[in-house]
């Protein structure tokens, strides 16, 4: 890609001159430009986002459409949809939008088309879901398998988690999971695996195993709890009955004893943290929702690739999110930012989104090795509104400043509505979505409090200084379709985002040191449990171990 470096230079020190002066602007003036205000907002359907809160004049916004330009985000997209190995340190396509796109459709990786392939397996999908949902499929013992538990975790836990949250109650689906139960079984730690099977009853139990390389220690040994609790309630025959597998590696998933036949599987151009909308999320949320809803959902993604595809750059949403998180991130400086849903269905949005986010642009070289001389991607958090105003909003409204993109539902899922309160109770919830935004923004200034009465020593303790940017995002109402648009959307603001800096999004090296390191202290453990000394280590981690050696038991 010919990207000019001479104009990107000087775009970037144009941006870098007008960050330099940020501090003289005031986003309680700027607010006042109804002009810029409506500039700042694009809509998409039952999308609309407003960005006119940013710290950020109509000049900046110019000239960070110039840098995308420079930096030709365009064709990098293109490339991506085109299916080209953007993924140069794994030699991989980045075809996340594959899995989502009509039969109709043809996307090309070493010159076979993907999609028919992509089709066959939620055709297959939909047939054994089918099968099991209509008790069809019976368990070893004649009995419904009613329950499922997922075990998975990164990229085959967290996005499957989101949605399956974000739909829980969404009148439909919860018709459509009638009598039916989906826990997620993600950390190694045997709590969660207490958790996950707690009430459940194996007779009636079917679990998931989802992994990408059918490898990652957590997930495999968590597969293996669970396949002795099931050969131990209902004898090793059971397993072909009871467990089944989505992964990309079949001979490891044939080694483990699931039968070929019920593996559900992806490829290799699907990322871990963008496989959703593959065979990991369509399998467990089919399951409990059927595929009609994962269908709305996989449809809605499919609509936000589209428009993120072809809609021009300055009303194309993640677009526009990537810009503004381009000029929070490396011109302002916030190392942070904060993703803040006021709506509790969509509570693992956050944590879903701070692995695509992070493992996706935590990097510190670009695509050649060199290293960045920027600060690229963002520590990401949040926590549903208003869960969060009671958390660590003292800190974004009088501590640092964390750029934060605000969430908010029209209609919601389930109105509640009660006789003599002034609103109802998403109103009030929505109250909260209206208010903090200003209040980041405008602040309170020492001679309001003191207007106010404040007594004096108490001004500066009352005192909100503002000027803290943020953007709202308005949703119609969370379907299965919007829940799919807002899960590409953040996708693909990421893609933006690493686009223009010039780094690889698709890859994860930074995971594998403490994997690698994990090892050699399991075989340390294994041996001092037999009696061997601690030895190897650095002292700390020496002191640490024996710490933990002599205080535990080893079951
Ligand atoms: O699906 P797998 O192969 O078990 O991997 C799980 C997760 O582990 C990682 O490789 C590293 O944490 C993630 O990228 C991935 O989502």
């Amino acid at each position: 890609m010919a990207a000019s470096q001479t104009d990107v230079s000087a775009i970037s020190d144009a941006l870098r001159q007008a960050a330099a002066q940020a501090d003289n602007l005031s986003i309680s003036q700027l607010l006042m430009d109804t002009a810029r205000v409506q500039k700042m907002t694009a809509t998409h359907q039952k999308l609309h986002i407003d960005y006119s809160r940013q710290l950020l004049t109509l000049d900046t916004l110019h000239n960070l459409h110039r840098l995308a330009d420079a930096t030709d985000l365009r064709a990098h997209i293109n490339a991506m949809f085109a299916g080209e190995k953007i993924n140069s340190t794994e030699n991989r396509a980045v075809l996340h939008v594959a899995l989502r796109a009509p039969k109709s459709a043809s996307i090309y990786v070493d010159g076979v088309d993907v999609v028919p392939n992509v089709h066959k397996v939620l055709t297959d999908i939909n047939a054994f879901t089918d099968k099991v949902r209509s008790g069809e499929w019976l368990g070893a013992t004649g009995a419904p398998l009613t329950d499922v538990v997922a075990i998975g975790i990164g990229g085959s836990y967290l996005g499957p988690e989101f949605v399956f949250e974000a739909l829980r109650m969404h009148p439909p689906a919860v018709k459509a999971a009638k009598g039916r139960r989906l826990r997620f079984l993600a950390n190694v730690d045997p709590v969660d695996v207490a958790r996950a099977r707690d009430g459940l009853d194996p007779a009636t139990t079917l679990i998931v195993v989802i992994s990408k390389t059918f490898t990652t220690a957590e997930t495999m040994l968590n597969a293996r709890t669970m396949r002795a609790w099931i050969v131990d309630a209902l004898g090793p025959d059971a397993v072909s009955k009871h467990m089944i597998a989505v992964s990309t590696n079949l001979p490891a998933v044939q080694d483990f004893g699931i039968d070929p036949a019920n593996v559900f599987g992806f490829w290799d151009w699907v990322g871990g943290r963008y496989s959703v909308s593959s065979a990991v999320g369509v399998v467990p949320l089919s399951l409990q929702y059927g595929h009609d809803i994962v269908s709305e959902f996989l449809a809605g993604a499919h609509d936000m690739d589209q428009h993120f595809r072809s809609a021009p750059f300055d009303s194309n949403m993640p677009v526009l999110m990537g810009l503004v998180g381009v000029w929070n991130s490396t011109f302002l400086g916030h190392a942070t930012r904060a993703l803040l849903p006021y709506q509790q269905a969509l509570l693992k949005l956050a944590p879903h989104i701070q692995q695509v986010d992070m493992e996706s642009n935590g990097k510190s070289v670009r695509l050649d090795g060199s290293a960045l001389s920027v600060p690229a991607g963002p520590i990401n958090f949040g926590e549903p509104g208003t869960n969060g105003q009671h958390s660590f909003y003292q800190l974004i409204h009088q501590g640092r400043v964390v750029p934060c993109d605000f969430v908010g539902v029209i209609k919601s899922q389930v109105p509640i509505s009660l006789d003599g309160e002034p609103v109802s109770n998403h109103d009030e919830l929505m109250s909260n979505f209206f208010a903090q935004p200003d209040a980041l923004a405008f602040g309170k200034s020492a001679e309001q409090c003191r207007a106010e009465g404040v007594p004096e020593e108490l001004v500066p303790h009352k005192t909100f200084p503002g000027n803290r940017p943020s953007s709202s995002m308005l949703i119609e109402e969370l379907t299965p379709f919007t829940a799919g648009q807002l899960l590409a959307l953040f996708e693909h603001r990421t893609a933006v985002e690493g686009f223009i800096w010039g780094i690889n999004s698709f890859d994860q090296w930074g995971v594998e040191l403490g994997k690698v390191l994990a090892k050699g202290v399991r075989k340390q453990l294994q041996m001092s449990r037999k009696g061997a000394s601690v030895s190897g280590f650095n002292p700390s981690t020496s002191a640490l171990l024996k710490k933990y050696l002599a205080g535990s038991v080893s079951s």
